[in-house]
Formats: C-alpha cells, structure tokens, sequence
C-alpha cells in the first residue's frame, strides 16, 4: 500500500479579514483522503505560523499549506525554503499576490481541489539583509503603505486602499544609491520594489516581466511623478503595463545593495520591518518547493 503523503494546514484567523471557522470541512470534503493525511492548526499570533512550518519540516511532513495571505505565506516558506517539505497556498488574504500570480484559485474548493493534483514546481526567493521573501520586499511609499495597513483593523483590499490614500498626500520621495550586479545608480525615488512574481497582490502588477522561475529579481525604481499622472499610474499598474510609464524604471538583478540616507521602513512581502540605512538582497534560485 501506498504511503499517504502528510499534509498540514496552517490557519490564519484574521488574515484577509475573513471568517476560517469552515476551513476544516471545506478541506475534509474537497481534499483526496486516499492520498493525504491532513492535520489542522490555528496561527494565535505573529511568528507562530513559522514556528508551526520549522516543526512541520522537522517531523517531514510532505506538505504545509498556507491558509492566509502573503504575510502567512512569508512566515511559512520561510522555514520551508531549501528543505523538501512543499508549500501549497489556500489563498486567504487581502492582497494574494504570489497566489493570483501562480493562478491557484481564489475559491476555498478549488485550490483545495488542485492540491489533489500534487505538481510541485521550484520557485526562486529572495533575501533582504537575512530575510527571505517570495514575493516581493520594497522601500518608500509601499513599505509606508504596508506599515499604515498593518496598524489598521480594516483587512482586505478596502483596508489597502484606505492605507494608499491616506499616505499618498504626504509621502516624500528619497534619495538612494543602488549597486545592482555592479552597476551604480543614484535615484531619488518614490518607492523601489524588488520584485520576485511581477505583483502586489489585487492584480497590481509594478514588474509585469518579473518571475519566480528565472533565477533573477526585478528592481522597479517608481520616481517622483506629478499628482494628476495618479490616474495614468494605476491604469499601467492593473494593465501590466507599468514598464511603460516614463516614471518607471526597471533593473533585474540577482546581488542588489540600496544606500539610503538614513534606517528606516522596510516591507518584506507586505509585512513591515524597521531596517538599517542599507539593504542587501539576493536571488537564491529554486530554493522553495510549491505545488500550484
Ligand atoms: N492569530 C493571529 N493574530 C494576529 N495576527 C496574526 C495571527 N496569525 C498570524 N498573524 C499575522 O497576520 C498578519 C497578516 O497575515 P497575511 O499577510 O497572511 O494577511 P493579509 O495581510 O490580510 O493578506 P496579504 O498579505 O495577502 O495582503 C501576518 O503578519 C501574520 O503574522
């Protein structure tokens, strides 16, 4: 008889700012029992679900699946990254960039019906000064935005809005010094995303040639633009066009240093860190197993 794989859930209850209760039942139906062994956990705060994932690849189980957004994703491929426990994704946030990219459904059933295909594939991550990030880490406004979204109690693409509006009048672009693969460039920016998938999340794409497979990251320095350009902007930004617009510029690198004047706001997948006035990133090419 064939061993049944074993597969752990990981919960957040407050990501995307939905109810989980259901979870459990959703996937006791939709998953293949013949193939799986399933084992539920609820996160009960921050850093939990990484703790739960370092356990999970201790004991070898095949898979954890993130049930969450890319914040819970981060926590768990972090402790799964170059190991040979997979990830699967049940997307449950409020911005699901690496899911909507990586086209697993946003329907409960479904994505629990596509872990029963069990294709892993490899995907690239990065690091910025020690941590791993699968989506995307950034500095500037959206670091601002994230820092803004993760003190609010409003979750979900709402609360994302409310946290872009409530900044973007006030925002100050800064000066930065980047050295990417030994190229130097020195920018006053608005914002600069390193970008491993091409998207926020919401559909939002800021690298649209950006991918998790090509061993390279994507350096997308935003400048200063006027305020009536705003319209233009977000239309490039859901129209995968961003590479267009004369205020985006786009460098793909794999080792990547950032000079700014001073410490200060970081996001790494969304979530907001407090780092030093200096950022060194790199690509670590197909370090992360996923099945999508
Ligand atoms: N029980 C908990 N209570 C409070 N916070 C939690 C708990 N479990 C996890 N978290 C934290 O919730 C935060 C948000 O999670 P996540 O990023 O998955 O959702 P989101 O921000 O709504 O979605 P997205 O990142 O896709 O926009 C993460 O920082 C995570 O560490």
């Amino acid at each position: 008889m064939v061993e049944k794989k074993r597969i752990l859930f990981i919960i957040n209850p407050i990501s995307g700012g939905k109810k989980k209760k259901g979870v459990e039942k959703v996937v006791l139906e939709d998953l293949d029992l013949a193939q799986y062994d399933p084992e539920f956990v609820f996160t009960e705060c921050v850093g939990h679900a990484n703790e739960l994932a370092a356990k999970a690849v201790a004991d070898e189980l095949d898979v954890v699946v993130a049930v969450g957004g890319d914040g819970t994703i981060n926590e768990i491929a972090s402790a799964l990254n170059g190991t040979g426990t997979a990830l699967g994704v049940i997307p449950e946030g409020s911005g699901n960039g690496l899911a909507l990219y990586l086209g697993i459904p946003l329907n409960e059933r479904a994505a629990v019906r596509r872990l029963n295909r069990f294709e892993p594939m490899k995907i690239d991550s990065g690091v910025i000064n020690g941590l791993p990030f699968f989506n995307m880490a950034g500095i500037g406004f959206d670091a601002s935005v994230s820092d803004r979204f993760a003190n609010d109690s409003l979750r979900g693409p709402i609360g994302y809005l409310k946290a872009v509006l409530a900044e973007i009048s006030t925002y100050k672009p800064a000066r930065c010094v980047l050295d990417i693969d030994g190229k130097i460039v020195e920018r006053e920016a608005f914002m600069i995303s390193v970008a491993n998938s091409p998207q926020y999340g919401n559909n939002a794409y800021v690298a649209p040639q950006a991918s998790v497979t090509d061993g390279i990251l994507d350096v997308c320095i935003v400048h200063k633009f006027p305020l009536y350009t705003i319209p233009m902007m977000v239309f490039h930004l859901f129209n995968k066009t961003a590479d267009q617009s004369e205020y985006v510029e786009i460098i793909p690198g794999r080792q990547i240093r950032i000079e700014r004047e001073c410490a200060g706001a970081v996001h790494v997948d969304g979530e907001p860190k407090e780092m030093g006035a200096v950022l060194d990133i790199a690509v670590n090419p197909g370090s992360l197993i996923i099945l999508c």
